[in-house]
């Protein structure tokens, strides 16, 4: 957790003040006492008004002055947790955001959302303790023991003898409490996994009536979830009973011990009373650092959670100077490439090596699962090769700064992700700076313009969360545009076209040569209408190449491109 505190830099000042203001605070309430135990030995006893008006009004005083002073440091503590919260979710995000994909896969998003928000509130609430409880437990057990024994120094044995029992409740309710902490974050990630899966699957869910299923699974998490709570509270449950029996059972000891004292003339009745608040407030300071050190392992276990997120260096690192900083042409070169994704057996992509260049289409085609998807995933570096080499302009990617590499290529996913905004700031999203003209242009390219133009607000009409207001084909065609409206040396359109009927299909590809006459352009597509004009095709199978070339080329020498071309044509034939 004192990693965590480093981002704390920017409050010092603040966090002096705090500490400054809770002094005081402890300073006037370790005060009053005293003040109190005057008022009754000297005051009522001997009758003396004016004295209990003076002292009682400095009383008040001093009371006020601990309020002001408390509400002070409450602001501030606010202040500075909130602020702290603020600056790790801030470094958390950004470091997700540069995560290699394989960290994203190896701690999952909902893992991800628990930390970036949960794990961090409780750290942020340890803190704002801490900042009270630093100061104040301190203060008010040893100024409380100090005037005890000043007090009265045989008495205060008695405040000795039961502080270790206190302590000993603190570490046995701390030791049990730890593994659950641990295991109640966990819960929590797998909560928010099931609601997620639950919220995004809503459609296939109710369509195959399995809402009772989802239902019974979100219930067993919640229940698991709360169960494990119930266990953690239960133990902390148990904690304050036992101080307030040691603490109401060492002020009768007090009493007791006090009224003989009283009555053999060696303590006045006030000295007593002060000696009770005093008592209390060292069990109180007690308790206080008690809480704080419950909550200390809870907040450790996020806090480890939180470092595991800002420790993982992102694999695909950029070199120590990119000298290649410039606008690539679109020379792309597979050289014997092979991949495998973490913890897989067998390798996905094995021995590719194709080459293509700028002005040509490479077409990617073959079964699902053949990997497709994985071999274009590894030309921005969302993956890094294990073996064999991938060269743009005969330079290296690994060689190359990813924001440069990815400044040059243009992307359109296989799942197309629309922003919430306007369809004009989701088209947008590929050049923040485009002109309307250009919006245009590249729905227009797109073939979505009509479509566009067709809604309420043409370009300024809203895109619903996950763009659920617009179809599959629309929201593909959105994602083209996205693509074009950047000019790049590369674009890479995987499985793009799957969702458009045949004739936007046809009319799309060919707006599209015009567009990107002079860039390297890559096509994934299951159906071979879709690549048949395409410069070269790489033909896949279980991760290897099986063939490449043209599709006369093709369809004379590989027999596996032979089998895709027979199944479509005769399923549209039987269509
Ligand atoms: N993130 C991942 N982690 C582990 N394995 C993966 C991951 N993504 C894909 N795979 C595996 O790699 C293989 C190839 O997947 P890929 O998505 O590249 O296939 P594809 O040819 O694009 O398939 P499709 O046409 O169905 O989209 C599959 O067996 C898949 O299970």
């Amino acid at each position: 957790m004192m990693k965590l505190f480093k981002f704390l830099k920017p409050y010092r000042i603040p966090i002096i003040v705090i500490l400054v203001l809770t002094l005081l605070q402890s300073l006037s309430q370790l005060f009053l006492p005293a003040l109190m135990a005057n008022v009754v030995d000297k005051g009522i006893v001997n009758g003396d008004i004016s004295y209990i008006v003076k002292i009682g009004g400095f009383m008040l005083l001093v009371a006020a002055g601990g309020v002001v002073f408390s509400i002070l440091a409450g602001f501030y503590s606010s202040k500075v947790s909130m602020g702290f919260g603020k600056i790790i979710r801030e470094k958390m995000f950004t470091h997700i955001e540069n995560f290699s994909l394989q960290g994203f896969d190896k701690v999952g998003a909902s893992s991800l959302i628990t930390r970036t928000t949960n794990d961090i509130m409780q750290v942020q609430q340890v803190l704002t303790m801490m900042l009270k409880v630093l100061i104040m437990a301190p203060m008010m057990f040893i100024g409380g023991i100090f005037i005890a024994v000043a007090t009265d120094a045989a008495m205060s044995l008695i405040i000795i003898a039961v502080v270790p029992i206190i302590v000993a409740a603190i570490i046995v309710v701390a030791k049990k409490g730890l593994p659950l902490f641990k295991a109640l974050q966990k819960k929590l990630d797998r909560l928010n996994l099931v609601l997620r899966e639950g919220l995004n699957g809503i459609r296939v869910i109710r369509s195959f009536n399995r809402t009772t299923h989802e239902r019974n699974r979100f219930n067993e998490a919640n229940l698991d979830f709360a169960n494990t709570a119930i266990k953690v509270n239960k133990i902390m449950a148990t904690l304050t009973p036992i101080m307030m029996f040691v603490l109401n059972f060492s002020i009768i000891a007090i009493i007791w011990f006090g009224s003989i004292r009283i009555s053999n003339g060696n303590l006045q009745v006030g000295e007593l009373m002060a000696f009770i608040q005093y008592a209390m407030q060292i069990m109180f300071s007690l308790i206080m650092s008690s809480m704080m050190l419950i909550m200390i392992p809870r907040a450790s276990v996020s806090a480890s959670r939180i470092n595991e997120v800002l420790d993982t260096v992102s694999e695909a690192k950029d070199p120590v100077e990119d000298k290649h900083g410039r606008r690539l042409e679109g020379f792309v070169e597979f050289d014997h490439v092979t991949f495998s994704y973490p913890g897989a057996e067998e390798p996905v992509l094995s021995n590719i090596s194709f080459s293509t260049k700028p002005g040509e289409v490479t077409a990617i085609v073959g079964g699902t699962g053949a990997g497709k998807s994985t071999l274009i995933n590894l030309l921005p570096r969302f993956y890094d090769v294990d073996h064999g080499t991938i060269t743009i302009d005969g330079i290296d990617t690994r060689d190359m700064s990813q924001s440069n590499l990815r400044n040059n290529i243009s992307f359109a996913p296989q799942k197309s992700v629309l922003f919430s905004g306007t369809i004009a700031d989701n088209i947008r999203y590929g050049k923040k700076m485009a002109t309307d003209k250009e919006v245009r242009k590249a729905a227009d390219v797109a073939q979505v313009s009509d479509f566009i133009l067709e809604t309420k607000n043409g370009f300024d009409s809203v895109i619903a969360q996950k763009g659920a207001n617009v179809s599959g084909g629309q929201k593909q065609r959105l994602s083209i545009a996205r693509a074009l409206i950047r000019k790049a040396s590369i674009y890479i359109f995987d499985d793009s076209f799957s969702a458009l009927d045949f004739k936007t299909d046809a009319k799309l590809r060919a707006s599209l040569q015009e567009e990107t006459s002079d860039s390297t352009v890559f096509i994934v597509a299951q159906r071979i209408s879709t690549v048949m004009d395409a410069d070269q095709i790489i033909v896949l199978d279980h991760g290897e190449m099986a063939g490449v070339g043209t599709h006369q080329e093709l369809m004379e020498s590989c027999e596996i491109y032979q089998e895709i071309v027979s199944s479509q044509l005769s399923e549209e034939e039987t269509a």
